[in-house]
C-alpha cells in the first residue's frame, strides 16, 4: 500500500479522500520540518503532502527517491517545491489553484479599511489606557485608489470587492488581463505607485518577483499610501519598508508572509517591522479559513489519488498533463522519459518482443520530459517492467 507522509496541519478531509480509495497508511505532522528532519520523513514515501512552508528542494526530492511518485501542495504557490527537479525525477507536482483565493481577497479588504482607519495603532492604544478619539489620519475607503499587482485569482477578486465598496481600482500585470467591473490596466508600473492609495500585491513568488516592492519602488508610492502583501515574503525588502515606515511616507502595512518564516507554533517570527505603529502583522494565514482547507484538503487529495491510480496528470503545475481516466486494458503502464526520438518506438517493441499488445496509448511531452500512458491486453510482470526501466531514455516507470 502506498505510503503517504502529510506536513503541516493538512486538513481532515484530505485523508478522507484517500481512505475512500483504500489508501489509510498516512503518516501526519503538524508542523514543517528542519531540512534534516524532512530528509528522514521523507524516505520511502510515495504521496507526500505539504503546504506552503515545507521545503521541497533537491536533497529532499533525492531524499524521498525512488520511492515518490508525486507531490501535492495543499495550497496555491508552488515555489516551495523544486519543479523542475521533480519533473526530472518523474514526479508530477499537484496544487489547489483556486479553494483559498476568496480567503486572501477577504482578508485584504478588512486589513485596506483597518489601515485607513488606524484600527492596528488605535486598538493598542485603548489596551494601554489612552482614549484618543481623533479622525487625524482617518480615512474612509470610498473613493481612494485600490493599486493591485498580480491581476491573477486572487488579485481579480479583491479587485472586485474593492469596487463593491466604492473604491477605484487599479492593475499591474505582466500578462494582458480582462479587467473586471471597472477596473483599468495599468502598464506602467510607477504610474500605478504614484496613483494607488491602496497598493496590495498577488503575485507569486520566486526570484521573477523578488523585491519588487524595494527603495525605490517605496519611494515612487503616493506619500500616506498602505501597502499589503499577501503573496510570498521576497516580494517586499522588508528593511526598506521599515525605513519608508518610520519616515511615515508609508502610512501603515500589512505583511502576511515573510522572508523567513516560522516553522511551528513556538518560534517566533524575527522581523525589523515588529513595534511598528499601524502594521498588521499576522502568520501566513491569508489562506487559512474553515471553508478554503476543507476544500483544499479535497481538490489536492483528488488528484493525488486520481494519479496514484490512473496516473492522470491533468493539473500537474510541472509536468505533461495527460487526462485519462478509464483504463482500456488489463493493466497501464506509467512510462515517464526523457523526451528524445525513438522512446516510443522502443518502448512498444518491447511491449511487442513480450506479446503485451497494445489497446491503446497515449504521450503527451513538456519540455525536456516526456509521459506515456499505454493500457496493454496482459499483465506487465516484474520482468516486463523491470526491462522498461533499463531502457536509457527511462526516468520512472509504474504499473497501476
Ligand atoms: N497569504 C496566503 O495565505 C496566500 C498566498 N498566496 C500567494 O498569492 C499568489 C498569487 O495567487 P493567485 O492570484 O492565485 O495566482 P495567479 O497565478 O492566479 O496570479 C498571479 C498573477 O501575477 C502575475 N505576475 C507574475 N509575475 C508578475 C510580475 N513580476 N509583475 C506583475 N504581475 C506578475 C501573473 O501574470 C498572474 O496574473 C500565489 O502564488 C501565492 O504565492 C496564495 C494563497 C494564499
Ligand atoms: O496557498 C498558498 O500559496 C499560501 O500561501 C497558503 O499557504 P498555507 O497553505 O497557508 O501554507
Amino acid at each position: 500500500m502506498a505510503k503517504i507522509v502529510f506536513f503541516e496541519n493538512i486538513h481532515p478531509s484530505a485523508r478522507a479522500v484517500f481512505a475512500r480509495a483504500g489508501l489509510t497508511d498516512i503518516t501526519t505532522y503538524n508542523s514543517a520540518l528542519s531540512p534534516e528532519a524532512l530528509i528522514e520523513a521523507v524516505r520511502g514515501a510515495e504521496v507526500l503532502g505539504i503546504r506552503s512552508r515545507t521545503q521541497m528542494d533537491r536533497a529532499a526530492l533525492a531524499a524521498a527517491a525512488p520511492s515518490l511518485r508525486t507531490v501535492g501542495c495543499f495550497c496555491i504557490g508552488t515555489n516551495q517545491v523544486d519543479l523542475k527537479g521533480a519533473a526530472e525525477q518523474g514526479v508530477p507536482v499537484f496544487n489547489a489553484p483556486f479553494s483559498n483565493t476568496r480567503s486572501v481577497a477577504e482578508l485584504v479588504i478588512a486589513e485596506a479599511i483597518l489601515l485607513l482607519r488606524r484600527v492596528p495603532e488605535k486598538s493598542d492604544r485603548v489596551h494601554h489606557g489612552h482614549w484618543d478619539k481623533t479622525a487625524t489620519g482617518a480615512y474612509e475607503a470610498r473613493g481612494k485608489t485600490l493599486g493591485i499587482i498580480g491581476y491573477g485569482n486572487i488579485g481579480s477578486q479583491v479587485g472586485t470587492l474593492a469596487e463593491s465598496i466604492g473604491m477605484r481600482v487599479i492593475f499591474h500585470d505582466l500578462e494582458a488581463k480582462l479587467p473586471l467591473g471597472n477596473a483599468r490596466a495599468q502598464p506602467d508600473l510607477s504610474v500605478l505607485l504614484g496613483e494607488a492609495d491602496v497598493l496590495t500585491l498577488h503575485v507569486p513568488g520566486g526570484r521573477g518577483t523578488e523585491n519588487i516592492i524595494n527603495a525605490d519602488t517605496l519611494k515612487q508610492m503616493k506619500p500616506g499610501s498602505i501597502l499589503i502583501n499577501a503573496s510570498r515574503g521576497g516580494v517586499v525588502d522588508i528593511d526598506a519598508l521599515r525605513d519608508a515606515l518610520v519616515s511615515k511616507h508609508i502610512a501603515g502595512a500589512a505583511l502576511d508572509v515573510f522572508p523567513v518564516e516560522p516553522k511551528s507554533v513556538d518560534e517566533p517570527l524575527a522581523s525589523p517591522l515588529i513595534g511598528l505603529p499601524n502594521v498588521i502583522l499576522t502568520p501566513h494565514i491569508g489562506g487559512s479559513t474553515m471553508e478554503s482547507q476543507e476544500n483544499i484538503g479535497i481538490e489536492v487529495a483528488e488528484k493525488l489519488v486520481r494519479f496514484i491510480q490512473t496516473g492522470t496528470t491533468k493539473g500537474a503545475v510541472n509536468f505533461p498533463e495527460l487526462s485519462y481516466e478509464d483504463a482500456e486494458g488489463a493493466a497501464r503502464l506509467l512510462h515517464v522519459h526523457r523526451n528524445e526520438p525513438g522512446v516510443l518506438a522502443s518502448l512498444n517493441n518491447l511491449l511487442a518482443e513480450r506479446k503485451l499488445n497494445i489497446v491503446s496509448q497515449r504521450l503527451h511531452t513538456k519540455g525536456g520530459i516526456g509521459y506515456v500512458i499505454t493500457d496493454v491486453d496482459g499483465n506487465i510482470d516484474a520482468g516486463a517492467l523491470e526491462a522498461v526501466r533499463k531502457q536509457s531514455s527511462t526516468i520512472r516507470a509504474d504499473v497501476v
